[in-house]
């Protein structure tokens, strides 16, 4: 079976600093990584790089077979990206924001107001549905994002430290969401520095450590996070 995502000798240089350094990693589809490692570790710049907003600077990555460099619309389609950027517009209604992505990525008008008002109830925002974002809270932007991300039934789930500025409301319902039939099969990759949640939720642990990746393992090889955390926190400083 297809790799979700394959990636080969992956290189990233930033000036003169190497910031990855040929990584590899192959992910199944439906699995379910997180990614953790020290700050500077290079963790957002490889998930900028799977979603197409950077370029390599050497080395391949592959989406649902498709090449980041070479095929980056078809890629994008793949993924619903979710990080501390809310990528949505302050002048737009919740509404009007996910119209614009839904349009972006190609669904047909019926299916998106359908998409949009099923995303809107799932998220709690149905009420705010006609209400400009600048007005909204973090929290709100926060809930909206996610449906932002999950619009377009993304098969590969980008998710950069999810849990900041979500609220415990918010938090929930994007863990239920995570779990809920129509993503149970998706492929996720998560970068976290929340060990707890991310041990919880994953089920193959990555450490990535000055650009290169110094574990990586099934969360069952562990009898739960406290001898994760004994045999590897001198990976994570
Ligand atoms: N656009 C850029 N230009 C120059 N350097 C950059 C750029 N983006 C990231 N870097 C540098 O690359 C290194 C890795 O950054 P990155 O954000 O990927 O790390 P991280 O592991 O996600 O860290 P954190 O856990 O603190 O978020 C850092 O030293 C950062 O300063």
């Amino acid at each position: 079976m297809e790799n979700a995502v394959s990636i080969r000798e992956l290189s990233k240089v930033f000036g003169k600093t190497p910031v990855l350094k040929a990584l590899d990693l192959d992910l199944k589809k439906g699995e379910f990584a997180v990614i953790f490692g020290p700050n500077g570790a290079g963790k957002t710049t490889l998930l900028k790089l799977i979603s197409t907003l950077i370029e390599p600077t050497g080395g391949s990555v592959f989406v649902s077979g498709f090449n980041i460099t070479e095929e980056p619309e078809k890629v994008r389609k793949e993924i619903g990206m979710l990080s501390h950027d809310s990528y949505l517009y302050g002048d737009l209604t919740a509404k009007e924001n996910l119209h614009f992505f839904g349009k972006m990525y190609g669904i047909d008008d019926h299916e998106l107001e359908k998409r949009i008002l099923q995303l809107l109830n799932e998220v709690g925002l149905v009420t705010k549905a006609d209400e400009r974002i600048s007005t909204f809270s973090r929290g709100m932007k926060q809930r909206l994002s996610i449906a932002r991300a999950l619009l377009h039934r993304p098969s590969l789930l980008l998710l950069d430290e999810p849990y900041t500025g979500l609220d415990p409301g918010a938090a929930l319902v994007f863990e239920n969401l995570l779990k809920s039939p129509e993503f149970q099969g998706s492929t996720k990759l998560m970068v976290s520095h929340d060990l707890e949640r991310g041990f919880a939720l994953c089920d193959r642990v990555l450490i990535l450590n000055k650009g290169k990746f110094v574990y990586d393992g099934f969360k069952e090889n562990f009898s739960g996070l406290q001898e994760f955390r004994d045999k590897c926190s001198s990976m994570l400083a």
